[in-house]
């Protein structure tokens, strides 16, 4: 029989999750008690329902993940949980602990991952609740979590609890007078046995190993040493039949090889190098944890996040999931270029503009309104599971391609051509001073929600740019009716460009500036995006200052 022992503490300040769960460098999370505090805050957070429930306990393989998951283990078992699903040595992607939670009904998750920031031990870890929907934690969730670490006074642990996360297979313990079981699984298995069942995967492998009338189809899949290695080598070498040599990075590291593993056209540099200079049809890369992706077509063709996710609103009954279900509505965050919008007028389609995080998507998913969504920061996915999912995405990607007999370029090119093209980019300025730019917020804010703003007018280039609106964005849940307020500055002008202003909330350390523009072009489809939005970028930085309080001439990252 194993004890349980309660061990005193003391609160942590900064135990705030933020856009998506509680991201700190991994020395902040080796202060003693600091991981064990919020760990016991997201199980009192929880404390109505503990007692008996089961959660799924998995991350990224980042450095840290495994000495995380055996305080977990050891906590959950001192709180009364009856059982944990744990991915084999700690490993599960976000979409795969989304899909098992919802498979198996589980309470909810704990998922160890910073994302796409960097990890290794000066780098970063993160640990996010996801709940019964398999979703991150609402904010009333996240708040309440917050507020216990700054109360907390004890957390419960089973110190003398062995358990061994490297076989796979159910162990017992008795805990006092309970059973406790931790079933180490396949971190595998039930996603790629959902992929299975969305996709059509004879009709991707086709594509892939090419037939008499079509050659093989070649790919190059970037999983840029994350945690979807295994799966992507699962899915699109056995299952799919894909060359061994068409998938690189693919065995999780701790650090992930030193690299940045945010797939985008900076820190997937090499990706597309590689796809620019090599015989491939199509390259997709995939972040730290998995849920992002970055999908490009031969010669690198880059497609845009914005449009990826209008080109699967579009094609969607491509994939027999959606076939099966139907399409109900379609989602973006509201700095995401509306390319989506047009897809969902003409389609009659219920269209949704959420502040960023996935979050947001949740309930209008749970709800039956919302089908397929995505994000501007290479997020894209659908109500199959409540987490992005990039592997989906490059599946999904396959199965319009396999559907059209077209290339990347070409689907993005009939797309424009009958929808006109958003264009869009994003500059972001990482690890700024975080006074400046709060102080460049504020400055920004009353400055565009001053009277006599709305109306005035900007010229650069050969353009003149009228304001129509500028707020604050804020957003009301149609299902719950919570309000997110301050979720980001956004300049409107009159011809429907957009300029919007936000800092990140995924940094762990400085502020990180994000600007987005935005413009639509009816019929002028084919120009570079940098160089038709550069008007605007100057209207952007001219009107924020942003050059003067960052101190910074050029941003860190172009997307
Ligand atoms: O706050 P930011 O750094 O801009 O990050 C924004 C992104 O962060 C994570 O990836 C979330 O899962 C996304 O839903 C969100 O779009
Ligand atoms: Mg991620």
């Amino acid at each position: 029989m194993l004890n349980v022992v309660t061990v005193n503490t003391n609160p942590y300040e900064g135990q705030k999750p933020g856009t998506s769960g509680l991201r700190k460098k991994v020395k902040v999370f080796l202060q003693e008690n600091y991981t064990e505090n919020f760990i016991q805050s997201i199980l009192d957070a929880n404390k109505d329902s503990i007692a008996g429930s089961t959660l799924v306990v998995g991350g990224d393989g980042r450095y840290l993940v495994k000495e995380v998951v055996d305080k977990i283990i050891k906590i959950c078992a001192a709180n009364g949980v009856a059982k944990l699903l744990v991915g084999q040595n700690g490993i599960l992607s976000t979409p795969a602990v989304s899909c098992i939670i919802r498979k198996y009904k589980t309470l909810g998750g704990i998922v160890l991952t910073a994302s796409h920031n960097p990890g290794g031990i000066n780098n970063d870890f993160g640990i996010k609740f996801n709940c019964s929907n398999g979703g991150p934690a609402p904010d009333n969730t996240t708040n309440e979590i917050y507020s216990l670490t700054t109360r907390i006074k004890q957390y419960k642990i089973v110190p003398d609890l062995v358990c061994a996360v490297n076989e796979i297979g159910t162990q017992t313990f008795t805990v006092e007078d309970r059973q406790f079981v931790v079933e180490v699984i396949d971190p595998v298995k039930d996603y790629v046995d959902y992929m299975k069942e969305i996709f059509d995967f004879p009709k991707i492998k086709t594509l892939i190993q090419g037939s008499e009338q079509r050659a093989p189809f070649k790919m190059l899949i970037d999983c840029m040493s994350g945690v979807t290695g295994p799966y992507v080598k699962r899915i699109f070498i056995s299952e799919l039949g894909a060359p061994e040599d068409n998938v690189i990075r693919a065995t999780p590291l701790e650090d992930f090889g030193g690299a940045h593993p945010d797939p985008n056209l900076t820190y997937a540099a090499d990706l597309v190098t590689a796809v620019k200079n090599g015989d491939y049809d199509f390259g997709a890369a995939f972040d730290g944890d998995g849920d992002r992706n970055m999908i490009i077509g031969r010669d690198a063709f880059f497609v845009s996040p914005s449009d990826s996710l209008a080109v699967l609103a579009e094609n969607a009954l491509c994939v027999p999931y959606f076939s099966k279900h139907g399409v109900r509505g379609f989602a973006r965050s509201m700095p995401t270029a509306a390319a989506v919008d047009r897809v969902a007028a003409k389609h009659g389609k219920e269209m949704f503009e959420v502040p960023t995080g996935w979050k947001y998507f949740g309930n209008l998913m749970d709800a039956g309104r919302l089908s397929l969504c995505g994000e501007e920061s290479f997020g894209t996915g659908s109500d199959h599971v409540r987490e992005k999912d990039g592997v989906w995405a490059a599946l999904a990607w396959l199965s319009v391609l396999a559907a059209s007999g077209r290339s990347v370029q070409g689907t993005l090119e009939a797309h424009w051509a009958q929808y006109g093209r958003n264009y869009f980019t994003r500059y972001d300025y990482e690890e700024c001073a975080s006074d400046p730019c709060n102080e460049m917020m504020q400055a920004l804010e009353k400055k565009i929600t001053a009277p006599g703003f709305v109306g005035s007018s900007y010229s650069s280039g050969n353009k003149t740019y009228v304001v129509k609106l500028a707020d604050n964005f804020s957003y009301m849940d149609p299902i719950d009716k919570s309000v997110a307020m301050k979720q980001g500055l956004r300049i409107i002008f009159e011809d429907g460009s957009r300029i919007v202003l936000r800092l990140s909330g995924t940094g762990s350390s400085g502020a990180t500036v994000r600007l987005y523009i935005d413009s639509y072009e009816a019929t002028d489809v084919r120009g570079d995006a940098q160089e038709m939005l550069r008007p605007l970028i100057e209207v952007a930085l001219d009107i924020s200052q942003l050059r003067q309080y960052t101190r910074r001439d050029a941003p860190t990252v172009i997307t």
